[in-house]
């Protein structure tokens, strides 16, 4: 391998953790043989590649962004470890993140101590420092580790015009570098009492801004939004590319202004070329576990940027799937064998896919006002193909025949109650790309091989009504 570096630091979970929280180790023999899930990838990449180019840099000021997707480059293969295990050591707790059941926000937040996480993540080495290896002097030149006078400076003293938005873990604020650029600068939230009356612990708040950025950072798609730095001082932040037109939910369900069916359709190929990115293409297996309007974020020329790796887990190639507790996400989101079984695996985002694909077909939330399910509204209306009474009003007839029926046909494959049905999303792109075959082709039989488990789950007798019954009663219980 040679020619290209990169570093790699690679935090892996403590195999005790992993099973007390009830992650599943079984391969598809149900032998246990592999090492738990990493609780973080941190990889620092040493190649010619940056997310910001030249050209870039002198042209973009605070004013005017750009998305060149010509400057992402995949990584160089030879890599180097660097002797972070001590650091990592303090991280490997896992989160306890709680359940939420707003259809907006997860309910967590992060007490971060200004005592004593400085001291310990100043280990954290600026990716852009200067690293020798004898003769061979390599530039680590993919992103900042920010200073937080640096980052109160930029965004005014996260002064509350600089607001860009707010989830239920994080504010997120403009920024403009000295060079121009502008930033989202993303400050994890301060700890609150969680609703149990525990705090989060350092490390665990730790380990989990280490999981999102290791992930963020790890990836590199067009589609995915991109890290420019972090920030470890007076709390966490994570550098991002700002994206001038702000998430898909707020112009789906919070602007009177309809947003053009053209666009919609964009958007909707390009998360669904993320995602199968995440699942496939990328150097490691990624579920992302939260896919919904507020977090698909809109840059230059409206092209979709799937943000928000908060819940994101990488699952080894050999695991079928993954069991996780407690049950995160966002309600209306979530697949049923998620919500019923914690069982996590590539089927969970494309169930999320289709009821996003739902939400740009119709202009609907996921979960309404009144509680009603988008996709038990949607569902007879997608199996009698009723394009008029599914489009969203706002757009009158102003979208294409072809491209809506592909969508919706993408949709109801998409959220099959049996995760074995759902397509993969590589198949999904071809779908709404038009290069699906016929209905019948695509109607395909379960997948195989399965784990014993998801076939015990699949061959439940297990109606839309079923599923409509499952997810009020698991909504009960969480608001108990
Ligand atoms: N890079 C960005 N550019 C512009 N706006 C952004 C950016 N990142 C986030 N935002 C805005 O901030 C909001 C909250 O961000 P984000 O979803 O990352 O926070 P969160 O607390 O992790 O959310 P969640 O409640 O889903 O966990 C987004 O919905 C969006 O409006």
């Amino acid at each position: 391998m040679e020619g290209k570096i990169e570093l790699f630091v690679h935090a892996f979970l403590n195999p005790e953790t992993e099973l007390e929280d009830g992650s599943s180790k079984l391969d598809s023999s149900g032998a246990v043989d592999e090492p738990s899930s990493p609780r973080g990838v941190l990889e620092i990449p040493v190649s010619e590649a940056s997310y910001i180019s030249d050209e870039q840099k002198t042209t973009d000021s605070c004013n005017s962004t750009s998305t060149d997707k010509s400057t992402w480059t995949a990584h160089g293969p030879f890599s180097y470890r660097l002797p972070w295990k001590g650091f990592l050591d303090l991280v490997r707790k896992k989160s306890v993140r709680k359940f939420s059941n707003s259809t907006t926000a997860r309910l967590t937040s992060y007490d971060i101590s200004r005592n004593s996480l400085p001291g310990k993540l100043s280990r954290i080495r600026s990716a852009e420092e200067r690293i020798d290896f004898g003769l061979l002097t390599v530039q680590k030149a993919k992103w900042r580790n920010f200073g937080y006078e640096e980052l109160a400076a930029v965004t005014d003293y996260f002064s509350p015009e600089r607001l860009l938005g707010k989830g239920g873990h994080a504010e997120v604020y403009k920024g403009c570098l000295p060079d121009g650029n502008v930033v989202a600068v993303k400050k994890l939230a301060h700890g609150e009492k969680e609703d149990d009356g525990g705090t989060r612990s350092d490390e665990e708040r730790t380990g989990d801004f280490l999981s999102e950025l290791g992930i963020i950072a790890h990836v590199d798609h067009p589609n995915t939004a991109k890290l420019i730095g972090f920030g470890v001082e007076g709390g966490l932040f994570l550098v991002l590319q700002f994206c001038p037109h702000g998430s898909l939910a707020s112009h789906l369900h919070g602007s009177s202004d309809s947003l053009e069916w053209k666009i919609r359709y964009n958007v909707a190929l390009g998360v669904a070329e993320g995602l199968s990115y995440l699942h496939h293409s990328c150097q490691r297996r990624i579920i992302h576990r939260d896919i919904k309007a507020s977090n698909i974020l809109l840059a230059e020329d409206y092209e979709p940027l799937i943000s928000d790796f908060g819940l994101a887990k990488w699952l080894p190639d050999k695991w079928l799937h993954h069991v996780v507790y407690p049950i995160e996400g966002t309600f209306g989101y979530l697949a049923p064998e998620y919500f019923m079984h914690g069982l996590v695996d590539e089927k969970t985002d494309v169930f999320a896919f289709g009821v996003l694909l739902l939400e740009l077909i119709t202009g609907r939330h996921a979960i309404d006002s009144s509680s009603q399910s988008l996709v038990m509204w949607a569902k007879p209306l997608l199996d009698s193909d009723n394009v008029t009474e599914l489009a969203d009003p706002k757009l009158g007839t102003d979208y294409g025949l072809v491209e809506i029926k592909r969508a919706m046909f993408a949709a109801s494959l998409c959220i099959h109650h049996v995760a074995s049905c759902r397509p993969r999303m590589n198949r999904v792109v071809q779908l709404l790309r038009g290069e699906g075959g016929s209905v019948l082709e695509v109607k395909q039989k379960p997948e195989s091989p399965r784990s014993l488990l998801l076939d015990a789950c699949d061959l439940e007798d297990y109606t839309c009504s079923n599923y409509l019954n499952d997810l009020n009663r698991h909504r009960e219980l969480v608001m108990e």
